[in-house]
C-alpha cells in the first residue's frame, strides 16, 4: 500500500499541530467510537519482541480525578522548590496538568512481566519495553490530534498516588497519566516556548554526520 502525497501532507501536518494540552479542555465527553480508534492506535504501536506490554486505565469519575489532582498539588510544589529562585516564580506560574477539568484521564502502563521473562529484542536492554509503552501514547497523542482532542501528559506525581488510587499491582509499571479531551484552540508552538521558559532547539545542531562532533555555540 502506498502513502498518497495528501495523506502524507495530513501524517505531517497532524505531527506539528500535536500539543501537550492543559488549559483549554472544554465539558465535552468524547465518543465510544472515537476513544476506540485513540486506544487502537496505542495499541498499535510498535513494541520490542512484540511484547504489547501495556494496559490503558481510563478515567472519568469526579473523585478519582480529584484525588490524583491532590497528588500533582503536591508534587507540583516539591517540584517548585527544586528550581533556583529566580526561575520558581515563573515555573509556578506555568499551568501543568488539566487533571480535573478535562472528561477523560487515561493511565498508561507496563506489565514488564507479559509475555515471559526473555523477551527478543529486550536481552540486552531490559528497558525496552518502557520505551514500547511510550511509543503507544505518542501514538495515542497523534491519533488524539488527528481526532481534534488534545492530550496533556502529567508527569508531575508520584506512582504511589496513581497506584493506590487506581488499584495498580505491584509488578506494573507506571508510565504516564493522560489528560484527555476536545479543547477550545491547539496553540501554534509549545507553551513551554510561548512562555519564553526555552526555545526549540536548532535541528541542525542534534544533527551528526558519521560521528558524533562537539558543537560550540
Ligand atoms: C514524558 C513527558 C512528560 C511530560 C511532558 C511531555 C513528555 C514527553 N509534558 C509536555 C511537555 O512540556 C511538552 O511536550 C513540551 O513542552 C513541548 O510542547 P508540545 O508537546 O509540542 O506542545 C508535560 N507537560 C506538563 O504540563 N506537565 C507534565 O507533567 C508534563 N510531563
Amino acid at each position: 500500500m502506498n502513502i498518497s502525497d495528501v495523506e502524507r501532507d495530513a501524517l505531517y501536518k497532524v505531527i506539528y499541530a500535536r500539543r501537550d494540552v492543559r488549559r483549554e479542555f472544554l465539558d465535552k465527553p468524547i465518543a465510544d467510537d472515537v476513544l476506540a480508534r485513540i486506544l487502537s492506535a496505542g495499541h498499535h504501536a510498535p513494541s520490542v519482541g512484540f511484547m504489547q506490554p501495556w494496559d490503558f486505565i481510563l478515567v472519568t469519575e469526579q473523585a478519582t480525578k480529584q484525588a490524583i489532582k491532590q497528588g500533582f498539588d503536591l508534587a507540583n510544589a516539591e517540584s517548585a522548590a527544586q528550581f533556583s529562585e529566580d526561575k520558581r516564580a515563573a515555573y509556578q506560574n506555568i499551568k501543568l496538568e488539566g487533571i480535573v477539568e478535562s472528561p477523560l484521564g487515561i493511565c498508561v502502563t507496563c506489565d514488564r512481566q507479559r509475555n515471559g521473562p526473555v523477551v527478543i529484542g529486550r536481552t540486552i536492554k531490559p528497558e525496552m519495553d518502557l520505551y514500547s509503552t511510550v511509543c503507544a501514547i505518542q501514538n495515542m497523542w497523534l491519533a488524539a490530534r488527528a481526532e481534534n482532542i488534545g492530550l496533556g501528559w502529567v508527569s508531575i506525581i508520584h506512582d504511589q498516588v496513581l497506584r493506590d488510587t487506581l488499584a495498580i499491582p505491584d509488578h506494573i509499571d507506571i508510565i504516564g497519566y493522560l489528560c484527555l479531551g476536545y479543547v477550545s484552540k491547539f496553540k501554534s508552538k509549545p507553551e513551554l516556548e510561548e512562555f519564553g521558559w526555552l526555545p526549540r532547539e536548532n535541528l541542525e545542531r542534534l544533527i551528526h554526520k558519521e560521528k558524533w562532533s562537539v558543537k560550540n555555540d
